[in-house]
C-alpha cells in the first residue's frame, strides 16, 4: 500500500475576501458616521460580454452589501469612445464618487489606454493609470491593482514576513505581473519576472519560495516545476471543457487556473485553488481601494484593513 502524498495547505481566498469585505464595511460605516462621507464606486461596462456582466453584477452587489454607494453604468457595445470619455469626465467631477472602474475588456473600437488614462488617478480604484503604476514603482502612496494587492494580502497572512524570499512571477502583464513584482520587491523579496521568452522556465520556477502564476494558460505549471514546500499563488482563470464527456459534448465548461492543481498540491506547501483563491480577493480589494480613495478625498487617514 502506498501512502497518500502530502497535500499542500489550501489558501482560502474566498473566506479571506469575505472577512476583508466585512472589515471594509465596518471602516466605511465609521467614516460615514464620523465624517459624513459614504464611499461611492462607479462601475462602467461597455457591451454584453457575459463574463464581464457577471463580474460587474458581483461588484455592484458586494459594494451595496458593504454599505457603500454603488452606481453601474451599462453602455451599448457600439458606444463611441467620446461618449465614454464624457461619462468618465462627469464621474471625475462627481464628489460623491470616490472610485471609478471601467470593466475590461472594452470593445475593439475603443482605445483602452486612452480610457484608463482619462480616469482621475485618485479615483482609479483599479490602479491601472500610469500615475498609479509610477507611484507603486517609486514607493509613493497610490492605488494598487486589485488582483496583485489581493495576492499580497494572502501571502502576508500565510507567511508573515516575506523578506529575503525568492519570488518568481510567471507573466509580465501591466495588470498583474508587473505590479505583483513591485509589491513583492516592496516586501524585500528577490523577484524574477518570467515570460514567454524565458529560458528553462521549469528550472527557474523551481528556485521560487513564492511562485505566482499569471500567464493565462490552463494548467501550464506542473508539479515538477514547484520546489517542495513552496507557496503557489494561481491567478489564472481559464475555461476548459467539463470533465464529464457528456457535459463536455453539450459545451459545458469548468474553470481551472494556470497551475495543474491536483499534482501541484502534492508538492507545494501552500496553494490557492481556482475557483475560490485569488479571484474573490479582486472584488474585495476593489472595495478596499474605494474606501482608501474616499478617506484620502476627505483628508482622513484610512484605518488598516489587515486581518
Ligand atoms: N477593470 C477591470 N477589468 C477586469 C478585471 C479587473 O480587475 N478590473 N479583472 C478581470 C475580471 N474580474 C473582475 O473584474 C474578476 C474575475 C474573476 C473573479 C472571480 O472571483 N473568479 C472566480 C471564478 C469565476 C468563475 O467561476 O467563472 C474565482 O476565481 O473563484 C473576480 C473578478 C478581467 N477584467
Amino acid at each position: 500500500m502506498t501512502a497518500d502524498p502530502a497535500r499542500a495547505t489550501l489558501i482560502d481566498g474566498k473566506a479571506f475576501a469575505a472577512g476583508l469585505v466585512e472589515r471594509v464595511a465596518a471602516a466605511s460605516a465609521r467614516l460615514e458616521s464620523a465624517h459624513g462621507v459614504k464611499p461611492g464606486l462607479a462601475v462602467v461596462i461597455v457591451g454584453e460580454d457575459p463574463a464581464s456582466q457577471i463580474y460587474v453584477r458581483n461588484k455592484g452587489e458586494t459594494t451595496q452589501r458593504a454599505g457603500m454607494r454603488s452606481d453601474t453604468h451599462r453602455l451599448p457595445a457600439e458606444t463611441p469612445q467620446d461618449e465614454l470619455l464624457a461619462l468618465i469626465a462627469a464621474l471625475n467631477g462627481d464628489a460623491g464618487i470616490h472610485g471609478i472602474l471601467v470593466q475590461l475588456p472594452l470593445p475593439g473600437h475603443i482605445d483602452s489606454a486612452a480610457v484608463l488614462g482619462a480616469i482621475d488617478p485618485d479615483k482609479d480604484v483599479d490602479g491601472f493609470h500610469v500615475v498609479n503604476a509610477g507611484r507603486l514603482a517609486v514607493g509613493l502612496p497610490g492605488l494598487v491593482p486589485c488582483t496583485p494587492l489581493g495576492c499580497l494580502m494572502l501571502l502576508k497572512s500565510e507567511l508573515g514576513d516575506l523578506s529575503g524570499l525568492n519570488a518568481v512571477i510567471v507573466g509580465r502583464s501591466n495588470i498583474v505581473g508587473k505590479p505583483m513584482a513591485q509589491l513583492l520587491l516592496g516586501e524585500s523579496c528577490t523577484v524574477t519576472i518570467a515570460h514567454s521568452r524565458t529560458r528553462d522556465l521549469p528550472a527557474l520556477c523551481r528556485t521560487a519560495d513564492i511562485l505566482v502564476a499569471a500567464v493565462g494558460r490552463a494548467e501550464m505549471i506542473r508539479a515538477d516545476w514547484i520546489r517542495p514546500g513552496a507557496t503557489v499563488i494561481d491567478v489564472g482563470i481559464n475555461r476548459v471543457p467539463s470533465r464529464d464527456p457528456m457535459k463536455a459534448a453539450q459545451g459545458k465548461t469548468r474553470v481551472v487556473g494556470d497551475v495543474a492543481f491536483d499534482e501541484a498540491a502534492a508538492v507545494a506547501g501552500r496553494i490557492t485553488p481556482v475557483p475560490g483563491g485569488v479571484g474573490p480577493m479582486t472584488i474585495a480589494c476593489l472595495l478596499a481601494n474605494t474606501y482608501t480613495a474616499a478617506c484620502r478625498a476627505a483628508g482622513v487617514a484610512p484605518e488598516p484593513l489587515d486581518a
